[in-house]
């Protein structure tokens, strides 16, 4: 199949949307020829009109007749005008789900939840949220009813959700669609999300469009690829538009002002869907900040040469009140956990100041941190990629420039 074509599947939906796009006759649009497949059939191709010339204006009435059946698979030139008509057309009312993530332990709503829900207003759709958990969950809820923008909150309590195992969790999202038919759904950028999204967008079948960091209208994204090497803007035609957004591209919307209404969400037939079990967890304490949410974030590479090095950086963090983060080579020789690596495989971290230290500035590196607000570099090769990308640079042994730093805060 071409790269022009689309798909649709011979759907209620589609019949619906469909019906409306016939309905909207009369109308003129460039189009050059549509394929038609219908079950049992070869695909066909079909000139919009006959006699009409390649790339003029047509009119759409020829096409009632042709599409006046079930159809499997439609594709047009140019494919993008026909997305944004089936959304613009289509029967069912634009509206989102947005699927909180929030604290257990603390009880709490995540900021990254707040920032999707910030995406989720640019839809300019009504807003849902969907908290699912164990017991405590409704306090979670509380919190999101207040954010301003959420028109509904949906909550899903069963000890089956309760550490977010996504076998579970992708269910009940499943669940709450269904009944609700949304025409979006948006999660936060995360471990978690990376593990439930792709599960519902398989039951849901629909492509998901990850890590968004600017929504341009109802079915056309940016996004980055190639370890943020490339800014892509795609258009989905997809009837259902599945995305996580990365949190560090949208503000946080504010945790108070709104009023809206709570509900038990759709119920799941079983919600222990008995694929995987949660065993334990280990969590790191730390008197820091999250990683993902401080406002500084002192980062160190392989040129501190040793773990016990890294507590130069920690010493500079406690007096900016900042988190310790660490490039992957650092990660890999053991200086620093796992959970403090910063890059594409690790945390992406957009802090109002990030100094990294000893950092060369892969671009793996940089695609987790290149949204900072202010970046310094100290790093001794004056030409270590990471100058390209901060604003400020101190060409310097970090052995000496650290303490000497750290003395003067
Ligand atoms: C698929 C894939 C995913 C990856 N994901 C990530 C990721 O998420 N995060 C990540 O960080 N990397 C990631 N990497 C690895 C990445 O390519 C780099 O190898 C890594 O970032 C290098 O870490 P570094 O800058 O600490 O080490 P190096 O590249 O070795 O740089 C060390 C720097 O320290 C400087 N230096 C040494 N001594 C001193 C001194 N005394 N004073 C001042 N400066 C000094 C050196 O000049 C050098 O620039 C990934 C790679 C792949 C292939």
């Amino acid at each position: 199949m071409g790269a022009a074509e689309r798909r649709t599947r011979n759907s209620h939906t589609h019949e619906y949307a469909w019906t409306h796009f016939l309905v909207f006759t009369g109308t003129h649009f460039l189009a050059n020829e549509y394929r038609v497949q219908a079950p049992g059939d070869e695909i066909a191709s079909y000139p919009v009109c006959p006699s009409q010339p390649v790339g003029r204006p047509v009119d759409l009435t020829h096409l009632n007749t042709m599409l006046r059946r079930p159809l499997l698979t439609v594709s047009a030139q140019p494919r993008r005008f026909v997305g944004v008509l089936m959304s613009r057309f289509g029967t069912r009312d634009a509206s989102t789900l947005v699927v909180a993530e929030h604290s257990e332990s603390k009880g709490t709503l995540s900021p990254s939840t707040l920032c999707t829900i910030t995406a989720a207003g640019q839809l300019q759709n009504p807003v849902t949220v969907l908290v699912a958990g164990g017991k405590g969950v409704n306090a979670v809820a509380q919190q999101a009813a207040q954010v301003p923008g959420v028109s509904k909150v949906l909550v899903a309590e069963h000890a089956a959700y309760e550490k977010g195992i996504a076998e579970n969790l992708s269910q009940a999202v499943v669940a709450t669609h269904k009944a609700g038919d949304y025409s979006h759904i948006l999660a936060p950028s995360s471990m978690r999300s990376k593990n439930y999204v792709p599960r519902v967008a398989a039951l849901l079948d629909s492509q998901p469009i990850t890590d968004v960091i600017a929504i341009k209208d109802q079915a056309t994204f940016v996004r980055p690829m190639y370890a943020g090497n490339a800014i892509a803007t795609v258009t989905t035609s997809e009837p259902l538009k599945i995305l996580t957004v990365r949190t560090t591209a949208f503000e946080k919307a504010p945790s108070t002002g709104g009023s809206a209404a709570t509900e038990v969400a759709p119920a799941v037939a079983k919600p222990e869907a008995g694929l995987s079990a949660f065993l334990s967890e280990s969590v790191s304490q730390s008197a820091r900040p999250e990683l993902s949410s401080a406002r500084v974030v002192i980062s160190g590479g392989r040129g501190l040469k040793t773990k016990e090095h890294f507590q130069m950086l920690e010493a500079l963090a406690d007096k900016l009140k900042g988190a310790v983060g660490a490039s992957r080579a650092a990660v890999d020789e053991f200086h620093m956990p796992n959970e403090l690596q910063v890059g594409q495989t690790g945390k992406v971290v957009a802090p109002d100041l990030y100094l990294a230290v000893g950092i060369s500035g892969a671009i793996q590196h940089l695609s987790g941190m290149k949204d900072s607000k202010v970046i310094v570099a100290i790093n001794k090769d004056k030409e270590a990629p990471i100058f390209q990308v901060a604003d400020y640079g101190l060409v310097a042994d970090l052995f000496q420039a650290v303490p000497e730093l750290t003395d003067k805060v």
